[in-house]
């Protein structure tokens, strides 16, 4: 595929960038366009037997407050179009290998594949062959009901209520952001640790106050070799084995979730426990698989299976709607606009949801490690600027600490705003809820109408050295999207899926390979070797004098 910056309709986009992008101003386009909200706003309703409701869950996402016309939407889904997207997504739903720098396909969709529709990788029906994903979907349910039931037992009879699950990356961001984004629904005598830093700190804590024989670990790593998870997991396993004796029995306290089955076994958990995956599962996708069992365990397979349909209606709306109605290719195609045109080197993302407050870090993994990358499909570095740095916060909070920066800065912060009109905990009358709907609205309206000199001054008693510091610029965008009922695990599964086929739509666009993840190897090789230098003789070798001088200080201070 040819660079973004060769194709035509780039071009097209930077001149328009020049004539028209450069020079809207929202507030005006509002006043002149009384359909503008119309206009920009699209729709996916999940189907009613999912939807946290009961009823379909319309999920609104208006783009209205962008800086866009109709003409430039246009233009950019003609530069979808010119980049090959929907060739390519149909190529990543087809199993083709389009990760193809480690030769593999990209198949997550298949793993919330609920309406069962056949797909294939190398000519093998991912769905319903032996182990695949419907044999390990069944594995879970049956797996989670008995441990939820207390039909599944731990080595003195008892059952198990305190889920520590060891894993880092994509086999740790998932699961914690679910199971806290659905804690409405999670089993009230469940406690859950997500162990991951290589910190012994991390695990420590966890097992400090968790009984051996009411305690289950699930291992959690799709290579099973992540020297963070390998060593968490045996510290625990030691843990367990002293605590208990020696005579715990590993095979009903520890389970697997991997793709590596002679690791596994090698760390000694039976692979009767262990719940599978395929190597097409990257990591930043692969809650929806195996890696989700916390998430089954704590909210039930029922929703469990919800989460995975609401991912599925999003899957389907990717594949099927034409690219200016396509919710996350418009998604994608903003950020294009921002970054390549604007100059953009951000996109917060500000949930005004406590339950989603993990949402922002998860998404940071899906789009810095998905598109934080130079290098384009022939090999040759990108001439133009790819993924942006993610942030974010939960609101109302982020307003209280950075908001400063993105309402009077001199950075352009394309931001997102994500609002459930129900809350799960409607305390005191709704008022929280309607205070928390006020803020999203206010702050996506103060960002883009700002406010002049002249208003400023017309509020009276302001002191004219003050008021070029209480002017607000405004025209600053955002994206608000609001579900339109709760945040259930169909329209968190939706939420999530948007994002991530945001993501594909703008590695598509920079002609990058947004699944391989080449750049965490180095830091993790000379980790390797400095360790082994810790246990040695002297400040290790063949460092520059800053890393021998820390690592000798190090080693001095610590006592090493
Ligand atoms: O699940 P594993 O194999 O232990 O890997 C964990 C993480 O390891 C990191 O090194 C990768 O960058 C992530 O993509 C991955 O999710």
């Amino acid at each position: 595929m040819a660079p973004a910056s060769s194709l035509s309709a780039w071009s097209d986009l930077q001149a328009h960038h020049e004539s028209v992008g450069r020079t809207i101003v929202l507030k005006d386009a509002f006043k002149s366009d009384p359909k503008r909200f119309d206009k920009f706003t699209r729709k996916i309703t999940l189907p009613a037997d999912i939807s946290s409701g009961g009823n379909g869950t319309d999920i609104i996402f208006d783009f209205s407050k962008n800086l866009i016309t109709e003409e430039t939407l246009e233009k950019l889904v003609k530069l979808a179009e010119e980049a090959g997207v929907e060739k390519k997504r149909d190529a990543m739903f087809a199993g083709e290998k389009i990760n193809f720098t480690e030769g593999r396909a990209v198949y997550h969709a298949a793993l919330r594949n609920v309406t069962n529709q056949p797909m294939k990788v190398d000519g093998v029906d991912v769905m319903n062959t032996k182990g695949g994903v419907n044999d390990v979907l069944e594995h879970m349910r049956v797996f989670s009901e008995q441990v939820r039931s207390g039909e599944w037992k731990g080595y003195t009879g008892k059952k198990l209520t305190t889920i520590i699950n060891v894993g880092i990356g994509g086999s740790d961001l998932g699961p914690v952001m679910v199971t806290e984004a659905l804690k409405h629904y999670g089993a009230k005598d469940m406690t859950l640790h997500f162990v991951s830093n290589i910190d012994g700190t991390h695990v420590a804590e966890a097992l400090a106050n968790s009984d051996p024989e009411t305690t289950l670990f699930l291992i959690a790593s799709k290579t099973f070799t992540t020297a963070e998870t390998t060593t968490n997991a045996n510290t625990a396993k030691s843990w367990f084995l002293e605590k208990t004796g020696g005579k715990g029995d590993i095979a009903k306290h520890f389970v697997a979730l991997s793709t590596n089955e002679s690791e596994v076994t090698k760390f000694g958990i039976d692979a009767a426990n262990m719940f599978g995956f395929e190597s097409w599962v990257g990591g930043r996708y692969s809650v929806w698989s195996a890696i989700g069992l916390s998430v089954a365990l704590y909210v039930g397979f029922d929703n469990f299976h919800k989460f995975l349909a609401g991912a599925h209606a999003m899957d389907q709306h990717f594949q099927q709607a034409p690219l200016k109605e396509n919710i996350p290719a418009i998604g994608g195609l903003l950020s294009v606009w921002y970054s390549n045109f604007y100059g953009a080197q951000t996109h917060l993302v500000a949930p005004f949801d406590q339950y989603l407050h993990r949402f922002p870090a998860y998404l940071q993994q899906l789009s810095m490690e998905s598109n934080g990358k130079t290098i384009t499909s022939d090999g040759s570095p990108a001439k133009y600027t790819t993924g942006p740095i993610l942030f974010g916060e939960p609101c109302t909070n982020a307003q209280h600490s950075f908001f400063q920066l993105v309402h009077q800065g001199t950075k352009l912060i394309p931001s997102d705003f994500i609002l459930a009109a129900k809350s799960h905990n409607p305390v005191s009358d709704n008022l929280h809820q309607k205070m928390l709907a006020s803020n999203y609205l206010a702050q996506a309206e103060a960002l883009m109408v700002g406010k002049t000199a002249e208003e400023v001054r017309a509020e009276g008693n302001v002191p004219e050295e003050l008021v070029p510091h209480k002017v607000f610029m405004g025209n600053r965008p955002t994206t608000s999207i609001l579900v339109g009922g709760a945040i259930g695990p169909a329209e968190l599964g939706a939420l999530i899926v948007y994002y991530e086929h945001l993501t594909f739509t703008e590695g598509a666009v920079w002609d990058i390979n947004s699944f391989d993840q080449w750049g965490v190897e180095l830091g993790k090789v000379l980790a390797k070797k400095i360790l082994k230098e810790i246990d040695e003789e002297g400040a290790g070798s063949g460092h520059d004098s800053s890393t021998g001088g820390l690592l000798g200080a190090f080693k001095s201070y610590g006592g090493f």
